[in-house]
């Protein structure tokens, strides 16, 4: 199915089936409200799923590889060729993602939808639209057809998925320089400042830092974009794996399972399906709050909220992993726990006069 054709049928949460939620959750053995955003959670999920039997397990997550040309300019502490070397150790097992998503029961599928390098290894899935984007700071990374192929990408994969089975999807990226990537999408989609948006990637000292917001500044003057056309800032500042993630962001909510985001990066590719089809943010699942500054303004544009601040600054999809076990409490919660009836325990106030 062609994604841009699919969006049209993305639907509203179902309002019935999150009352009947709500309902149950003001009879469980605990005060109005007291699981806070867990409360929140089992009523998105019944949204999602349509009904309060919702299971959010089996999870797939999904890493998506893609190169960057403004790794020319400077804007990483890390060679380019990390991206390869760290896509070795995926394939190998040896990745924070990978402990995470085995500690968790997860299934974990690499993808390569725009690696400089090519990996011939079955346990890599090949969905290659190029090698590497151009450099923004002197062209549009991609043309729009390649930002279109590469939403495909994720669009298919997500669909797939669901229908194999999966109830549920996070994602992740591998992909050196795609903080400056995603730093200028927001600062675009956002109309903040670079102070406020751009921060240190995997680890930049002041001055490089300094080096990275002249760089996207100067990218933003010369595209010189309006914040309305979400397709063309995804192809002139994005990257392919930046795509792939909108497309799978879209398909989540087109097939009504929940996406767990990540951080910064996937905040970029969260800010651009919900531009495309603003219905899909009622699919998302914010895991966490990442150290990167400008994902709170992300975060707060998109109105969803963190589970967790961990301070994490590391991408691959780990903080969504992280979050999985506060979505099954909640789902347990809902679930398993004992109204006041069939408890036998009193739900008012008792009045002592
Ligand atoms: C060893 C290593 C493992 C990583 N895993 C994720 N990232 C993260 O860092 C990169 C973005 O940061 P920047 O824009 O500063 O290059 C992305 O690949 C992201 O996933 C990593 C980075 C490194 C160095
Ligand atoms: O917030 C993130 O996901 C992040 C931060 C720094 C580098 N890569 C990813």
């Amino acid at each position: 199915m062609n994604w841009q054709t699919a969006i049209d049928q993305i639907q509203l949460l179902d309002v019935n089936v999150m009352k009947e939620a709500e309902t149950r959750l003001d009879q469980l053995t605990k005060p109005q409200g007291s699981l806070g955003m867990l409360e929140d959670l089992a009523i998105q999920l019944a949204g999602i799923y349509q009904t309060t039997r919702f299971h959010v397990d089996p999870i797939t997550s999904f890493v998506f590889v893609g190169d960057h040309g403004i790794t020319e300019e400077g804007v990483s502490a890390f060679p380019s060729e990390v991206t390869t070397q760290m896509v070795y150790n995926f394939l190998h097992g040896g990745a924070a993602i990978n402990v995470l998503t085995r500690h968790h029961d997860v299934l974990l599928k690499v993808v390569d939808v725009g690696m400089k390098d090519s990996i011939d290894n079955p346990r890599l899935i090949q969905k290659k639209i190029g090698q590497g984007t151009r450099n923004f700071l002197k062209e549009k990374a991609m043309t729009q057809q390649e930002a279109i192929e590469a939403i495909q990408v994720g669009f298919d994969l997500g669909v797939m998925e669901v229908e194999n089975g999966a109830k549920g999807l996070a994602i992740g990226e591998m992909g050196i320089g795609n903080t400056t990537s995603s730093a200028a999408i927001a600062a675009l989609l956002l109309q903040r400042s670079f102070d406020e948006v751009v921060g240190r990637g995997t680890g930049l000292n002041s001055e490089q830092w300094q080096h990275k917001k002249e760089i996207i500044q100067q990218a933003l003057q010369f595209h010189n974009l309006q914040p309305n056309d979400p397709l063309e800032i995804l192809a002139t500042f994005g990257g392919y794996e930046i795509a792939a993630m909108t497309g799978m962001i879209l398909a989540a909510a087109y097939k009504r399972v929940p996406i767990l985001l990540d951080g910064f990066n996937t905040g970029a590719s969260a800010l651009i399906a919900a531009k495309i089809e603003p219905k899909s943010v009622l699919y998302m699942i914010a895991s966490h709050q990442s150290e990167e500054p400008g994902h709170r303004h992300m975060l707060q544009a998109l109105q969803i909220y963190p589970l967790l601040q961990l301070n994490l600054r590391l991408g691959e999809g780990t903080g969504a992993i992280l979050a999985l076990p506060i979505l099954r409490s909640a789902q347990s919660l809902f679930q398993e726990m004992a109204t006041f009836e069939e408890a036998n325990v009193a739900n008012k106030i008792v009045s002592q006069n």
